[in-house]
């Protein structure tokens, strides 16, 4: 018999109110109706972040830097104008690091971007460079506010140079990250049937959720209308680099006025999608508990979330097994219910990887071809194929993820 612990139950009781953990109803990890303007004392920010493209393409983005005011954080007020304000500081310091291209990268982040984006950072639980909640997340508008959120009534609030490529890459993710809303809201369902051992309940949310893993594919398919292989991987892939094991920035950046010595993070990734990995965790497939290294990479990313979703991730991580809950009653129905949604997400994985072939290790060895004829000006970044939007580590988690997922398959 399958007895949870007193613990799970605490758990439990926590994720019935997914509002307290960001999650919301309408649109699930995504930051609902984001603030596209902060007061006009912080006006230096949003002018140069909104203008960033033609300012990194004319190189004059570290001189408008430079001419900027050192402003406090201080008069920021509330969780979405913090949100804004990380997202703008962190185009203008990915910006800033990668002006020429990825040649010469910036070695120190001036004091007027690092002090105000270290104390914004710290107050959202997040590391003080671009994440995907940022520029996912954070990083929409609805054309028409009365719209639908299909792809035509969106837009960017920020972008990268890369034209439309770069608005496509971060849209169709966001698409993507909707997608499985009613899927999130049925976790704190299954949660609660599992701790019951209600299995009708259990069988009936699982349906929710691999029909969400396949509108998520559905989205995903979006992505081959709206970005462009060679632009992602010559330009816009660059613009979201890290300096974490970077053989560019060895040491990492000096946040200049906040700490002495050089400091490393990395870079955006998928793997930063909260979504991601509550899928992975709430069905238990084996590489997100077992050790080794996705696992260790998944919990690294979890330092890359606001603060709430790293909650959320981790309070669903730590209750009942919804796995073992499935193993240990035998039910064949139920079984089959929790085996389609690990199919789906099995799917998903091997598009995802389909994805970064068409627009990394292809273009990746195309390039590496023609550096050898003299040609493409990869423009100093490395053109390894395993550089993923994460660097290597994310090419390296995709593979280990793919295969530890048909291993999660209930026999
Ligand atoms: C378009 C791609 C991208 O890499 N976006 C990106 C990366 C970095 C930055 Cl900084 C900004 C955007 C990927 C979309 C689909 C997203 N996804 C969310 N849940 C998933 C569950 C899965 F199983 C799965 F396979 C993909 C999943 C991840 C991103």
């Amino acid at each position: 018999r399958y007895i949870p612990g007193m613990e799970s139950r605490a758990h439990s009781e926590r994720l019935q109110h997914l509002e307290e953990f960001h999650v919301s109803e309408e649109c699930g990890f995504v930051l609902p109706d984001p603030l596209a303007q902060l007061p006009d004392y912080y006006a230096p920010w949003t002018n140069v972040a909104a203008n960033l493209p033609h300012l990194v393409e004319t190189q004059q983005l570290r001189g408008e830097v430079a001419k900027m005011p050192l402003l406090s954080a201080r008069h920021l007020r509330g969780h979405r104008q913090l949100r804004l304000a990380h997202l703008a500081l962190g185009v203008i310091t990915m910006g800033y690091v990668w002006q020429g291209g990825g040649r010469q990268p910036a070695k120190i982040l001036p004091r007027v971007l690092a002090v105000p984006f270290c104390a914004v950072s710290a107050r959202l639980g997040l590391p003080p460079i671009l994440v995907y909640a940022d520029c996912v997340l954070a990083n929409w508008k609805k054309r028409d506010p009365r719209g639908l959120t299909v792809y035509q009534n969106l837009d960017t609030l920020f972008s990268f140079p890369g034209g439309d490529s770069s608005k496509g890459f971060f849209l169709v993710s966001l698409l993507v990250e909707v997608a499985p809303t009613p899927g999130l809201q049925a976790i704190p369902t299954i949660v609660k049937a599992v701790l019951r051992q209600d299995l009708c309940s259990v069988h009936t949310a699982l349906q929710d959720v691999a029909l969400a893993i396949c509108r998520m594919q559905e989205a995903f398919t979006l992505i081959h209308e709206h970005v462009d292989p060679g632009l992602f991987f010559r330009t816009l892939r660059i613009y979201l680099a890290g300096w974490k094991d970077s053989s560019l920035m060895p040491e990492g950046l000096v946040y200049e006025g906040v700490w002495e010595a050089p400091r490393q993070f990395s870079g955006g990734s998928a793997a930063q999608s909260s979504t991601l990995q509550c899928f992975d965790i709430l069905l238990g497939i084996p590489h997100s508990t077992a050790q080794g290294f996705s696992a260790e990479y998944l919990r690294r990313m979890r330092d890359y979330m606001p603060a709430a979703h790293r909650a959320f991730i981790q309070t669903l991580a730590s209750g009942p097994s919804l796995r073992q809950f499935a193993l240990v009653t035998g039910n064949a129905g139920l079984r089959a219910a929790f085996n389609q949604c690990v199919a789906a997400l099995a799917a998903l994985r091997s598009y995802h990887i389909q994805v970064v072939t068409k627009y990394i290790t292809i273009p990746a060895g195309r390039c590496r071809a023609e550096q050898q004829l003299g040609g493409c000006v990869q423009e100093g970044a490395s053109v390894r194929s395993d550089m993923g939007t994460g660097g290597t580590d994310f090419m390296r988690f995709l593979k280990a993820i793919r295969d530890s997922t048909h291993t999660a398959q209930l026999t």
